[in-house]
């Protein structure tokens, strides 16, 4: 037995002895050609090894590296778009994965770990996708650490007849996704401005357009249209407009113009920029705030009605008689106190109807990305025609006092009730009263007094609509 073994590991010995000097003497030659053979030929002989490893290898890679530019400093978007791209099958398809907390602080992004391979199939071609990592000792010098450069990258391997396919479509599709998912993930923001900057604060507005109270068409109308803008790049780009679209909000205050705004922004996903046109101080500055919107944003000009001479009002007072003059500028003052602004804001700021308008026509037709402008006021009637007709505002949208339809997706919201035996009271009150949805939503918050009971908070509604149409009723009669 013992003899047996013996001769086991003998012979084992051998067989490694052998391999051993089998590398050796391939490491020899290779010193050998090395040293001897010049670069050229050396060249050569790699250059044909590879030609005939691709004829037998028919696939084909592209690396995407995360480093790009001269020294390596800047990080790639097209890295950035295909991690974000990956993203969503790397969750259901790899074994190790990333995490990290996304751009909006809220999400948690999840990549795959350096080295998984994850599959994807387009138009029914398989693709796959690999993370690698180089690491490349750093070769300067450092007194504090000798740091290790990790290169990052992403590599694409697909059969060499897709090759077009993949070049063409495909590689847009993962751009234009990796994109659309990092503007979903993206923290949005509110901008305001003072002067001639822009401030922002993070956006985080709770309104959607199931919580705006209105008529039902008229909302599926809103989201119809703003789906359809946003979906249409092409659209745009082809008959060579500028990817904008205007909406007028009217109607009195409280009832819903700025909530809709809100709705509209988490709809799509944009920032918002709230434009005090009474802090612009001339043309110039509104220029330059206008560039410096970035896209996908809405910008929001509210009470247009008391940004002072876009109203027209200042054209039509210098076309009046001289003599009217005085009794004019008393007049203004009474609007602007009834407005709440001051003669301050109105002396300093000089924009003008024209220049607002001639920047929301040319400017942004230069500038890419899609932009909404939305204007407010309580008081369509006041606007100059110029500024509110069709095409430069595209939609106008009336929001009016509370009808029942608007009532009964508050109740819901606020009471969580959906039918009541009061419901018919209200109805007919509605029909007769104009009482705002702010109002009704007021009506509604929670009272200590009032408890969970939906009854005690419909009826102090009722109450309150009865008074209403009372005092309506006596000033109709009054006047
Ligand atoms: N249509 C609505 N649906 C749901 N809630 C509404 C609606 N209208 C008003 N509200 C409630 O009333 C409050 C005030 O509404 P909002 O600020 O949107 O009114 P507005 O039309 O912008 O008024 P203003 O003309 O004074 O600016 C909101 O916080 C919202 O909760
Ligand atoms: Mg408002």
């Amino acid at each position: 037995m013992i003899e047996e073994s013996k001769m086991k590991t003998r012979a084992g010995d051998t067989m490694f002895g052998q391999i051993g000097s089998i590398i050796a003497s391939l490491m020899f030659i290779w010193a050998i050609f090395e040293k001897f053979f010049p670069f050229q030929i050396r060249n050569q002989a790699q250059k044909h090894t590879l030609r005939l490893f691709s004829f037998v290898y028919p696939y084909i890679q592209i690396t995407f590296n995360e480093l790009i530019g001269d020294r390596h400093m800047s990080r790639s978007e097209a890295y950035t778009s295909i991690q974000n791209y990956l993203s969503s099958k790397a969750t259901t398809q790899a074994k190790r994965l990333k995490g990290d907390i996304g751009k909006n602080n809220q999400t948690l992004l999840l990549t795959m770990d350096d080295h998984e391979e994850v599959c994807d199939e387009f138009n029914g071609v398989k693709l796959w996708w690999v993370s690698g990592k180089n690491v490349a000792k750093s070769q300067t010098l450092s007194l504090h650490n000798n740091l290790a450069d990790e290169k990052r990258y992403y590599k694409l391997t697909f059969h060499k007849q897709h090759r077009n396919m993949v070049l063409g479509t495909y590689l847009n599709h993962v751009m234009r996704e990796g994109k659309a998912v990092m503007v979903r993930n993206r923290q949005r923001k509110l901008y305001t401005n003072s002067g001639s900057f822009w401030n922002h604060v993070v956006f985080e507005h709770p309104a959607t357009f199931e919580s705006v109270a209105m008529d039902e068409e008229l909302k599926k109308r809103i989201i119809d249209d703003l789906v359809t803008f946003s979906k249409s790049r092409e659209f745009y780009a082809r008959i060579g407009r500028a990817w904008k679209r205007g909406y007028l909000l009217f109607g009195p205050p409280g009832t819903g113009k700025s909530t809709m705004i809100a709705a509209m922004a988490n709809l799509l996903g944009y920032d918002l920029y709230d434009l005090e046109l009474t802090a612009v101080k001339d043309n110039t500055e509104l220029r330059k705030l206008l560039i410096e919107t970035s896209s996908k944003s809405i910008i929001v000009i509210e009470d247009i009605d008391c940004s002072l001479d876009l109203t027209g009002q200042r054209r039509k007072k210098m076309e009046r008689a001289k003599e009217d003059e005085e009794e004019e500028e008393e007049e203004d003052q009474r609007k602007k106190k009834q407005s709440g602004l001051k003669e301050r804001d109105v002396k300093s700021s000089q924009v003008t109807l024209s220049g607002l308008l001639n920047f929301i026509d040319g400017l942004w037709s230069a500038c890419g990305g899609e932009r909404l402008i939305v204007f407010t006021t309580n008081y369509v009637e006041k606007l100059d025609p110029a500024l509110v007709r069709r095409g430069r505002m595209d939609m106008h949208i009336e929001l009016s006092y509370c009808g029942f339809e608007a009532f009964k997706l508050l109740a819901k919201n606020y009471l969580k009730i959906e039918s009541h035996h009061l419901f018919s009271t209200i109805s007919d009150l509605l029909k007769h009263s104009q009482i705002t949805p702010a109002d009704v939503a007021e009506h509604f918050m929670p009272k200590p007094a009032f408890g969970n009971n939906p009854d005690l908070y419909l009826k102090a509604l009722i109450q309150s609509l009865e008074e209403t149409n009372f005092k309506q009723n006596k000033h109709a009669s009054n006047t």
